[in-house]
């Protein structure tokens, strides 16, 4: 068993599946139970770590319709509720550091101290093979005036992302050590990244439509309990940390090997386990100033980005910022995505008895702009 999915087949409703052997069984048939019926997780989420390991429990005896995967359409598996965005591989944050801000140390100096987020666009969270539209908005040349239009450097970013169940209260704070009592489980998202209107409208206040035309999510959650054997302790942090962040405790890193690939040839392994702040830290530092969280609270990882080149998790590092073109397999170059071109993102870590779970795939194919 792996993950939890939202899944039609011709002519039926959305309901609630999980995979089994590579086979999706009907949870809303199996069991007969209508929050599996609702089109999403959110009333199974709001159950809370009793009601998900009971689940968990009880698939392993249920007989129910199992479907292939080639016979259904998957769903968005989630309302999502709010979205948050952060920023906690290393490699990435200097990366961009060095290309937006040249001049500059790479990283702020906030960047060792709090796990550093934005509040992203809920509504715009879709499932995986939605189309992606290039976004228009306004793109300003050096030297001249801004000018409007499609975005000329539309960009991908390789990101985990993490489901809330339960909720808290307005005026509560989640501790790490509370991580696993409000989240359900973990996906892919693609954060796709329009970079000539983000590094135009940035200033200030941090990313807003260069970010929030479309952010695409993987079908499939898999549930943190299933992730034992991939936890692992994060990084040596440079700073020593508040009391509040302090996981030595709750080490939440997770080995997932990430692998994106354009138009099917592979162009980077992303390596998660090396994040530097982990998702039960971002979690409570969300939360530590009192803000409540909401069944179908979707917060990602930010870009994962490794030490090496081909283990960049963006274009605008793969190809430092269209300076150093990406070499492709037939010959031809990438700086920004074209239209036509397919982005696929996949994972997998390890799972119980030496298995390997896999997180199946968020992909994307750009559209010209409308
Ligand atoms: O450093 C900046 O100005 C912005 C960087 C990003 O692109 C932010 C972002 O989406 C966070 C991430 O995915 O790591
Ligand atoms: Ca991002
Ligand atoms: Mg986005």
């Amino acid at each position: 068993m792996t993950g939890y999915g939202i899944f039609s087949t011709p002519g039926t409703a959305p309901r609630t599946g999980v995979q089994v052997n590579g086979q999706i069984l009907d949870l809303a048939a199996a069991t007969g139970d209508p929050v599996h019926a609702t089109g999403s997780l959110n009333a199974f989420l709001a159950q809370g770590p009793a009601g998900w390991a009971a689940l968990r429990e009880r698939i392993a005896h249920l007989d129910g319709p199992m479907i292939s995967p080639a016979e259904v359409t998957m769903h968005l598996p989630a309302e999502i509720a709010d979205y948050v965005d952060f920023y906690s591989s290393r490699h990435h944050a200097e990366n961009i550091g060095r290309i937006f801000r040249p001049g500059s140390p790479p990283l702020t100096p906030n960047w060792t101290h709090l796990p550093i987020g934005y509040h992203g666009r809920a509504g715009t969270v879709r499932v995986s093979g939605t189309p992606v539209v290039r976004p228009k908005g306004q793109r300003k040349p050096p030297e001249a005036a801004p000018t409007f239009g499609p975005s000329l450097r539309l960009d991908i970013e390789a990101e985990v992302g993490f489901v809330v169940g339960v909720p808290s209260a307005l005026g509560e704070s989640v501790p790490v050590s509370a991580f696993a009592e409000h989240v359900f489980g973990v996906c892919l998202i693609n954060d796709w990244s329009a970079r000539d209107l983000q590094a135009w409208e940035y200033v200030p206040l941090g990313p807003f439509l260069g970010k929030s035309f479309l952010t695409s999510m993987s079908p499939w959650i898999v549930p943190l309990a299933d992730l034992e054997a991939a936890r692992v302790r994060p990084p040596a942090r440079d700073e020593p940390l508040l009391p509040y962040l302090d996981d030595a405790d709750h080490p939440w890193g997770l080995d997932l090997a990430m692998e994106v690939r354009l138009n099917g040839e592979l162009i980077s392994t992303p390596p998660f386990a090396g994040m530097y702040w982990s998702a039960a830290q971002q979690l409570a530092h969300l939360t530590v100033n009192g803000a409540a969280l909401r069944t179908g609270d979707l917060f990602a990882s930010g870009t994962v980005s490794g030490p090496e080149r081909d283990q960049r998790g963006s274009l605008i590092e793969l190809s430092w910022n269209g300076a150093d073109p990406l070499k492709l397999a037939d010959g031809s170059t990438r700086t920004f995505l074209e239209d036509g071109d397919v982005v696929t993102i996949s994972a997998t870590a390890p799972g119980a008895g030496g298995t390997r779970i896999s997180f199946g795939e968020v992909t994307g194919r750009i559209e010209p702009a409308t």
